[in-house]
């Protein structure tokens, strides 16, 4: 300060000269980190932000696409703000990551307060706490219990045939009735409710599930920041700070009508008697049975994870209705984006269309029923779907947190460093795909698989935090498919874009395009 006084700068403003140092020191602090490990980064200027700008105007893909021509070796450095992201487009890193070395990276990289209603679920919580509930859970996704919800998911695509007849084989945005389509069943398997959201899309269920997620509703750049604003505090700011912001910002976060609705169909369904529950095929149901109250557990069974409360014992009522909206959340755009996808590709293909409906035709009848054993014998449309699911994974990214300091294929990663993992890029790699961009369900034929790199197709995540519920995803994906194919033929028209010229939306992990896929759907009879 003297120094400064000595060239007559007064007090106040080398003060501030070294409180903007110290500020400038502090956003840049972090941007040595790939340097120091000997890791290859792109370069960052800009303090606090890192490359901020670019994920919230630039469609991912595209900056994962412009990057992996810059850093052939398919591992380098980015920075999310002031955080380092180390991201890799590498199969067999990724392997080492999601499978080998899955004790390191289990977790991803949120953090939620407890008392936020869905601070319980499966994908955002952590550790042991993680382990317990994927357990307990994973049986409910079990070939048997599919198989009971199999009727449920053909009444569900039964109406979603319905709407597709409505739309009298004009030029339709299959997404909005497969989204529907999706609720419903997500509504019935989930909680047992016969929404028919598809004929009735005022329904309480899915108004308060839209808001309740608060999926942005344009793409201006103000929704997409209030979206944002929106998402971060959903994970990270306590109940009261919500309730503040709601009130004053116009950042809307589940209320107390909200949460109330969504504990009320759990409690209204879990106050059924042992009979009635048994006779329901839904999550909640299905979870009733290992109901427990922390209150009354053994005190040695409780443990404290982040923070959150659990037990070894049970599920508690918050970690069920927890799991049962994330369910909701994780299954709805998943679902309906993969058959937008599937039944834009099909009208790019019509000869690929003819071979899978006469297929279709042998196992089922005329109207989409077959068993579903009979479903296996669907083997095209299996490779359709994952053909499908390669060039438009639903989810762009995975990401870990290193839980200790880890080396993988030589690169050393710091504890707590994240790793994201760019499936899309895998995905569309000339590397791993022989000509990436074409669309091709061979190249997943038994005699065709060996020459695939396994690693490098991810649409649901691998190892063992991959997605939950793949079979189920799958499962109403097919009956949906079966269903609609064997009642309509997918045309393309003046309004359906070619393949090179579809685009996605910008500032988003999920692949949504930025203008609707027309299709028009014409009944085969
Ligand atoms: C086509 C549809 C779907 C796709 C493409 C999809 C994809 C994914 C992906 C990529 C992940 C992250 C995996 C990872 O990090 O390795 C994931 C996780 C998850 N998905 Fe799905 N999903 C779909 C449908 C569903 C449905 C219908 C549900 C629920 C009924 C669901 C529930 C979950 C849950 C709970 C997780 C977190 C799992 C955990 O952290 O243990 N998903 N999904």
């Amino acid at each position: 300060m003297e120094l400064l006084a000595g060239y007559g700068v007064p007090p106040w403003g080398a003060l501030t000269l070294v409180l903007l140092s110290l500020l400038y020191w502090y956003g840049t602090s972090t941007f040595n980190t790939f340097k120091k490990l000997g890791i290859p980064y792109r370069p960052v200027y800009i303090p606090f932000l890192g490359h901020y700008y670019d994920l919230l105007t630039k469609t991912w893909t595209d900056i994962d696409a412009k990057l992996a021509k810059q850093f052939p070796n398919k591992v380098y450095g980015t920075f999310q703000g002031r955080q380092p992201i180390l991201q890799t487009s590498d199969a067999e890193f990724s392997k080492e990551v999601l499978i080998k070395k899955f004790s390191s990276f289990m977790n991803r990289q949120v953090k939620v307060d407890e008392d936020s209603m869905i601070g319980n679920n499966m994908a955002l919580i952590r550790d042991d706490h993680w382990k317990h509930i994927r357990v307990t859970l994973s049986p409910t996704f079990s070939s048997g219990k599919l198989k009971q919800m199999y009727p449920v998911i053909c009444q569900c695509a039964d109406k979603f045939v319905r709407r597709l007849e409505l739309t009298d084989a004009k030029p339709t945005v299959i997404n909005h009735l497969a989204a529907g389509y999706t609720m419903d069943a997500i509504a019935r398997i989930a909680f047992g409710l016969d929404t028919n959201i598809q004929e009735d899309p005022d329904h309480l269920f899915l108004v308060y599930s839209k808001t309740f997620f608060g999926f942005p509703l344009n793409n201006r750049i103000t929704t997409k920041i209030k979206f944002y604003i929106r998402i971060a505090c959903l994970l990270l700011c306590s109940r009261k700070m919500k309730e503040f912001l709601n009130r004053f910002f116009d950042v809307y976060f589940p209320g107390s009508e909200i949460t109330d609705y969504f504990y009320g169909l759990m409690t209204s369904v879990l106050s059924e008697t042992t009979e009635e529950l048994q006779k329901r095929k839904d999550f909640i149901s299905m979870c009733s049975d290992k109901m427990v109250d922390l209150d009354k557990v053994d005190k040695d069974s409780i443990k404290v994870t982040d923070g959150k409360r659990w037990t070894t014992q049970g599920l508690t009522k918050g970690d069920i209705i927890a799991n049962a909206t994330i369910f909701l959340a994780a299954g709805y755009e998943s679902v309906s984006g993969a058959l937008n996808y599937f039944f834009y590709i099909m009208s790019l293909k019509p000869d690929i269309q003819d071979k899978l409906y006469s297929l279709i035709t042998e196992v089922a009848d005329e109207n989409g029923e077959c068993s579903y054993e009979d479903l296996k014998k669907l083997e095209y449309l299996d490779w359709c779907i994952d053909e499908t699911m390669r060039m438009f994974p639903a989810v762009s990214r995975l990401d870990r947190v290193a839980s200790s300091d880890v080396v993988v294929k030589g690169v050393t990663i710091p504890k707590g460093m994240v790793v994201e993992i760019l499936v899309h890029s895998m995905h569309h790699d000339p590397d791993y795909w022989v000509e990436p961009e074409t669309f091709n369900p061979d190249r997943f034929a038994p005699e065709n698989k060996t020459e695939i790199q396994q690693y490098a197709f991810a649409p649901f995540g691998l190892g063992g935090r991959k997605c939950i519920a793949t079979s189920l995803a799958l499962l109403e994906v097919k009956v949906a498919i079966i269903k609609a194919m064997v009642a309509f033929r997918f045309e393309k028209c003046n309004d359906t874009p070619e393949l090179e010229d579809v685009k996605f939306q910008p500032g988003m992990i999920l692949l949504k395009t930025t203008a609707p896929l027309n299709i028009p759907a014409v009944p085969r009879k």
